[in-house]
């Protein structure tokens, strides 16, 4: 098992693939770009829609469409990517600051976080949307929010920020999807790659793209590492289960900031991969609103 390019997009800043178990597509963003894609594996067919402003996070809606985090806030756009509605502008300085890493829970509702990009003081936070589109903000005390992802028993949220090389989880109540308070998961030591966007898989381990690692490690759901998996890129951003059966295993690379001499020893870098694995993913949720 190792990853095989799907698609050599050589995107800036590829990040949240999300699979559609409908149309068996996968779609993914380039947040620098910036443009949301639909890729189709069997093809290796690509569909972009441009987007006017960096583009973080998407999910799908179950009445079509998009929920997205982009630069300017919150929103929900129609199946072409339009901008329908702003729903909520939470940051307080957007030239600084846009939505990163997010996606829908098991309970409909859209969780996304930001990235402060000065980086010199945990001024991101992670909001939550409702199907009422009522916004909520859930947690803070980060610098760059990532790698949100749910247990398949609905007893785990996972939240990571970046910079601090620490992923977080937090106990839902698995009826009404509330959370208690965080503790650490997994804490990776500096300089050996930190955690970015993740997944977590059928059994509940969580599947983490190691930014600067090189590679995507599996987590126990006791946050002990049971493998690790090289990406043939030096920053993996995002993980996610799909395929016929949901053990295709793809992941998001970037280009975007990288050094000349990091790209030419990567040349992948950008593109996106695949392996199929042993374990299998979890249905993506769709937001409810
Ligand atoms: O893709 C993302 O999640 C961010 O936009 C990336 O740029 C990355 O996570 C971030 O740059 C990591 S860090 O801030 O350099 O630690």
């Amino acid at each position: 098992m190792s990853f095989e390019t799907v698609f050599p997009a050589q995107a800036a800043l590829g990040e949240c693939p999300l699979w559609c178990g409908q149309t068996q597509r996968l779609w993914w963003v380039d947040i620098e770009a910036p443009a949301i894609h639909c890729l189709d594996p069997a093809t290796g067919q690509n569909d972009t829609i441009p987007m006017d402003e960096n583009v973080g996070c998407i999910a799908l809606r179950a009445g079509g469409g998009f929920i997205a985090g982009l630069r300017s806030g919150l929103w929900l756009l129609d199946a072409d990517g339009r901008k329908e509605k702003l729903i909520a502008n939470p940051q307080t300085d957007t030239s600084i600051s846009r939505f990163n890493d997010g996606r829908a829970d098991p309970w409909g509702r859209f969780w996304a976080g930001t990235i402060y990009e000065p980086r010199d003081r945990p001024d991101a936070a992670l909001y939550r949307v409702g199907p009422d589109l009522d916004c909520a903000r859930m947690a803070g005390d980060i610098k760059v929010s990532n790698g949100v992802a749910f247990s398949p028993d609905r007893r785990w949220m996972y939240h990571s920020d970046t910079p601090a090389h620490v992923i977080y989880r937090y106990p839902l109540d698995p009826d009404t999807g509330q959370i208690g308070p965080r503790e650490i998961f997994h804490q990776f030591p500096f300089g050996h790659g930190r955690p970015d966007g993740a997944a977590v898989d059928r059994d509940g381990f969580y599947w983490s793209a190691l930014y600067e690692g090189g590679r995507v490690v599996r987590l126990s759901p006791d946050g002990d590492i049971v493998a690790e998996y090289p990406v043939p890129a030096r920053c993996p951003t995002m993980c996610a289960f799909g395929g016929p059966d949901l053990r295709t295993l793809f992941v998001t690379t970037a280009r975007h900031g990288r050094s000349k001499q990091e790209l030419k020893d990567w040349p992948q870098s950008g593109n996106l991969f695949a392996m199929q694995v042993e374990a299998t993913g979890q249905p993506e949720p769709r937001f409810a609103g």
